[in-house]
């Protein structure tokens, strides 16, 4: 018998969290699981509308309104989705959630990590995963992938510098290296499928199929 676990996928853009967040989740459903597969910023209706505002190229947000808006969509996702799956025995696949805000708007911004997760309790109760996958993968490597899915377009935040993306990366890798019990680091090179085995060897114990 196992029990309901929050699990998320974290690391920077196009690094293939969503394609393993995908993958994840039907090898839980084929072991007869009830799941929930969501996304952040989004995952209800209001988080997704405040999604669009926080993506879309037209307005560019401070840093401060940027935090905020992220936790205000976190909250709304976590009351209406995530706690109420949880509740019930569901497990909870996401892709992103608080280690992005750390990571973006602490790491890459002007935040401190500690006011984050204060908005965090606010917004959340302070809900934290049970497990935390990071994805990294070569810089070239992820960018042929994105250049691939994306040409030359990205978000607002995708969009922003190159030395934005490295101190999101390098805080990304940090926060990894601090909580290594919750934190499992990912080799996120190769096929997607490569990629699904070790996430899947990492789930071992977690779906009674340790040895
Ligand atoms: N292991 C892989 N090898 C090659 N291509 C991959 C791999 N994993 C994902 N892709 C492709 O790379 C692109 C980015 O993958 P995906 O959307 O899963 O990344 P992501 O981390 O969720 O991106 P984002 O941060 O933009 O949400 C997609 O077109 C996907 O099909
Ligand atoms: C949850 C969260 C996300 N972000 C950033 C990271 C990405 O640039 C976009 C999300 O889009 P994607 O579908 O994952 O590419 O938003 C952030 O800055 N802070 C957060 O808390």
């Amino acid at each position: 018998m196992t029990i309901g676990r929050f699990i998320t996928f974290e690391g920077g853009e196009g690094v293939g969290k969503s394609t393993q967040a995908q993958m994840l989740v039907e090898a839980l459903r084929l072991r007869g699981l009830g799941v929930v597969q969501t996304r952040e910023p989004g995952g209800t209706p209001g988080a997704e509308a405040i999604r669009s505002l926080l993506l879309d190229n037209s307005h560019d947000w401070g840093t401060r309104a940027e935090a905020l808006l992220f936790a205000a969509a976190r909250s709304d996702h976590v009351e209406g989705l995530i706690g109420p799956a949880l509740d019930r025995g569901d497990w909870v696949v996401c892709d992103r959630f608080i280690d992005s805000s750390r990571a973006y708007q602490a790491g890459g911004g002007e935040w401190s990590d500690d006011a984050i997760l204060s908005l965090h309790t606010l917004g959340s109760h302070a809900l934290m995963p049970d497990i935390t996958f990071l994805l990294q993968a070569p810089i070239k490597e992820v960018a042929e992938r994105l250049h691939r899915r994306d040409g030359d377009n990205s978000d607002r935040i995708g969009g922003k510098p190159a030395d934005y993306h490295a101190r999101v990366a390098e805080y990304f890798r940090q926060m990894a290296l601090s909580d290594a019990e919750r934190f499992v680091l990912i080799d996120a090179s190769g096929n997607p499928e490569e990629v699904h085995m070790r996430v899947m060897r990492a789930m071992a114990p977690f779906i009674g199929e340790g040895g």
